[in-house]
């Protein structure tokens, strides 16, 4: 953590994913010990969007750096449902394999709903599987999505006990938002999720101790739209072009702006993304512990 010119906190993300890594990366030697295996994740990619190109390497890289085994599989923009649903029947069965990933968005013509809920859900390190989500919902254990999950971390880390917070999440995917809404219940906050149709959303968030933006819309979220001393968690990472013909990512909070009164806040890059990937080693190495558990 770093004061800054005004007094908030930047959030380092970059180095609480660090120590997170390294956790992990001592349970997966205890693991090795102990099963004679190390704990293995797939990840699944269709198509060639850049984007998903760079996190899936990114990824593996990780995953090895943690003493896991890697396992990728990239497939053409025009595989057919039934070969990807071949493919997870196939890692299903692997033992080797304890999570498995299908990075979205998947191209169109590929069934998404049919593909994620064919991943056995105790190998579901995403946690996107209905069963994961329906065992977030009723506050039972499960694997928990991990941006939603690298939040709650940094939030916990922030602020210590979240109980009777008031937090607001603005966006309401499957992805992010609901089940960031689930998990800031779940530690006893008033959760209001904001999304597009909510009325005056710049006076909900200044009731927030907690405003968690997840919209996917550069720079939304402004210094007036915060409660002075507000911790601010932003999940928006948006490449946007800059006047000299190059590109930049920003987050959906307006950083300088909010930094200046904001009690806590996450940069893009370097907050919440980093997280997503440690969650994800944390996850796999969970369904690994409880795979061995439950054979
Ligand atoms: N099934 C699935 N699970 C995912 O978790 C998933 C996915 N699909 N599809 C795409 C999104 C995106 N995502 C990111 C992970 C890390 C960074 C990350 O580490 N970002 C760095 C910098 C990235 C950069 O410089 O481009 C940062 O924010 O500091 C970003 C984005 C996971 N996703």
């Amino acid at each position: 953590m770093s004061a800054g010119a005004s007094g908030a906190r930047r959030i380092d993300g970059k180095a609480f994913a660090a120590g997170l890594r390294a956790r992990v990366a001592g349970q997966v030697a205890a693991f090795h010990q102990q099963a004679g295996r190390v704990p293995g994740l797939a990840v699944v990619l269709v198509g060639e969007d850049p984007a998903s190109q760079v996190y899936v390497r990114n990824k593996g890289r990780e995953t090895v750096a943690a003493g896991m085994a890697s396992f990728e599989h990239r497939l053409s923009a025009d595989t057919p449902t039934a070969t990807l649903l071949d493919l997870i029947a196939r890692l299903n069965a692997d033992d080797r394999v304890d999570g498995i990933l299908v990075q979205l968005p998947l191209p169109k013509g590929v069934d998404e709903a049919l593909v994620l809920a064919a991943i056995d859900p105790a190998k579901d390190v995403d946690g996107f599987h209905v069963v994961n989500a329906g065992r977030l919902a009723l506050g039972q254990p499960g694997l928990v999505p991990c941006t939603p999950l690298g939040c709650l971390m940094l939030l916990e880390d922030t602020l210590g006990d979240l109980a009777g917070l008031e937090a607001v999440v603005i966006g309401r995917s499957a992805i992010v938002g609901k089940p960031m809404a689930q998990l800031l219940l779940s530690r006893h906050c008033t959760v209001t999720l904001a999304h597009s149709r909510t009325r005056d959303l710049p006076a909900v968030c200044r009731r927030a101790d907690i405003v968690v933006a997840a919209v996917g819309r550069p720079e939304l979220v402004r210094a007036d739209w915060i409660k002075p001393g507000a911790t601010v968690i932003d999940v928006g990472i948006n490449r946007v072009s800059t006047p000299d013909g190059k590109t930049r990512l920003v987050g959906d909070v307006a950083f300088d702006d909010v930094e200046a009164v904001a009690g806590a806040l996450t940069p893009v890059p370097g907050g919440v993304g980093p997280m997503t990937i440690a969650c994800l080693l944390a996850n796999t190495m969970q369904a690994a512990e409880a795979r061995a558990r439950t054979p």
